[in-house]
């Protein structure tokens, strides 16, 4: 099975698939420490102040550095096609270009001109809630995040979280255990899911539980641009 395939057998089963070891201990500890540099961001959010939860996080300015360009680049081919599917099977309009590029066109020509890479970074006490990154009218369904820091040595509790609505159902939640070079991929808004009466679209939210100790930081790739 190749991975294309692999990852989408794993997410539309679970809704999440895991890339292990995506980074090696270097390239995460080199990512992480970009965090505490003035240049190469376009913008500071702290979380609290927006009620999104408690830590902060910084999107990065063009052009991404190697790594993070590279992510994007290399991994949107293996996930347009499932994002095709995807829409194909929740009766979606939007398909999907083949590169990577091609979509950021037709994200900048609707005024999705910032770029959404981020780096995040929590410390004990915080927690990022439940929510979507969704930016504009042209969403890409499918986003990476990339676990910078190690679980019980860097920091304890702060796990990656995601919950799945399912229509008139009581809501589910998967907790994906990471270790540092991992990520995870997951739907950034909806995923079809196929019951006994056709497909149905399931919502999805993602976040982190409450870090008890340590520092976490965590790499987001996210394929469409922010209004
Ligand atoms: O810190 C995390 O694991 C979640 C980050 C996040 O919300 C994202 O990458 O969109
Ligand atoms: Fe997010």
């Amino acid at each position: 099975m190749n991975l294309s395939d692999r990852l989408e057998a794993e997410l539309n089963e679970q809704g999440c698939a895991l890339l292990p070891g995506l980074l090696d201990a270097g390239d995460c500890t080199a990512i992480a420490a970009l965090y505490a540099r003035e240049e190469g961001f376009r913008s500071r959010v702290l979380m609290q102040r927006h009620g999104f939860g408690r830590g902060e996080y910084r999107y990065f300015a063009y052009p991404l550095p190697d790594p993070v360009a590279g992510l994007r680049e290399r991994f949107y081919p293996v996930l347009a096609p499932i994002a095709n599917r995807w829409h194909q099977a929740m009766g979606l309009e939007p398909r999907f270009p083949a590169t990577h590029g091609e979509f950021l066109q037709r994200c900048h020509a609707a005024g999705q001109t910032r770029p959404t890479p981020l780096l995040l970074q929590y410390d004990a006490g915080d927690y990022n809630c439940l929510h979507q990154d969704l930016y504009g009218e042209h969403v890409f369904p499918l986003q990476i995040a990339v676990l910078l820091s190690e679980p019980g040595r860097d920091f304890e509790g702060g796990e990656f979280v995601l919950t799945e609505q399912r229509p008139h159902m009581q809501s589910r939640a998967e907790v994906v255990p990471l270790r540092q070079g991992d990520a995870v991929v997951f739907a950034v808004n909806h995923r079809p899911v196929t019951g006994s009466r056709g497909v149905y679209r399931v919502a999805m939210r993602h976040g982190v539980s409450r870090l008890r100790s340590g520092r976490r930081h965590t790499l987001g790739v996210i394929f469409h641009d922010a209004a």
